[in-house]
């Protein structure tokens, strides 16, 4: 691993062969690697240091192995991560249950953890629209429970807001700032 400082850590989540390690190929080194495919072994790093508005950040990008022979590793990597982006292969509807794994696994232990879903392989349903086996609107309908189920979860998780809404009543000599601390939630 580089010794370069890294602003965000982002981790590359999904099934083997769903294509991680090409879109990390492709972002970082602007190329399409052709000939066999190789799975990735373990994990691996890259550093990228982008502009944005006028700011430098440094994308530290783990890009990991999609096999579950290498599950507890991947939990290695994903830990401290800032962003994952998961990943399922459009053609391949076990990647999108694959991908339900990671986001469980990811919201139960990685809260601060962003979750970003990304479909793969578009390209391959350019000549045959039969070969999709997720579809879209199934992807957006999953993500769009996840956020409630979050915001209920959240919900049952603070405390301050718990106290609020027990049965016996708030105490309103309490401290303000107990009940202020919910708005920074
Ligand atoms: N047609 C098409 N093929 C792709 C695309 N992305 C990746 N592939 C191919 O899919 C295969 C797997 O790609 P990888 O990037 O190695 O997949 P991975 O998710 O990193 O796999 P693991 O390292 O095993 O987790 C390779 O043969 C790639 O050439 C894509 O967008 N379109």
């Amino acid at each position: 691993m580089s010794g370069q400082r890294v602003d965000v850590k982002v981790v590359m989540l999904g099934k083997e062969f769903v294509g991680k390690t090409s879109l990390v190929e492709r972002y970082v080194h602007h190329r399409f690697l052709l000939g066999p495919y190789q799975n990735t072994i373990g994990a691996a790093f890259v550093a990228k240091a982008i502009n944005v508005e006028g700011r430098v950040v440094t994308l530290g990008i783990w890009d990991t192995a999609g096999s579950e022979r290498y599950e507890a590793m991947s939990r290695i990597y994903y830990r401290g991560a800032k962003a994952a982006i998961v990943c399922y292969d459009v053609t391949d509807s076990s990647s999108f249950q694959r991908v339900k794994f990671w986001v469980k696994e990811l919201q139960s232990c990685e809260q601060h953890c962003r979750i970003y879903l990304c479909g793969t392989k578009l390209d391959l349903l350019e000549n045959d629209r039969s070969k999709r086996q997720v579809d879209f609107h199934d992807v957006r309908d999953y993500a769009e429970d996840e956020l409630f189920q979050n915001v209920a979860e959240d919900y049952v998780h603070f405390t301050p807001f718990q106290v609020m809404t027990e049965e016996n009543g708030v105490d309103l000599s309490q401290k303000k700032e107990t009940y202020f601390s919910c708005c920074h939630h």
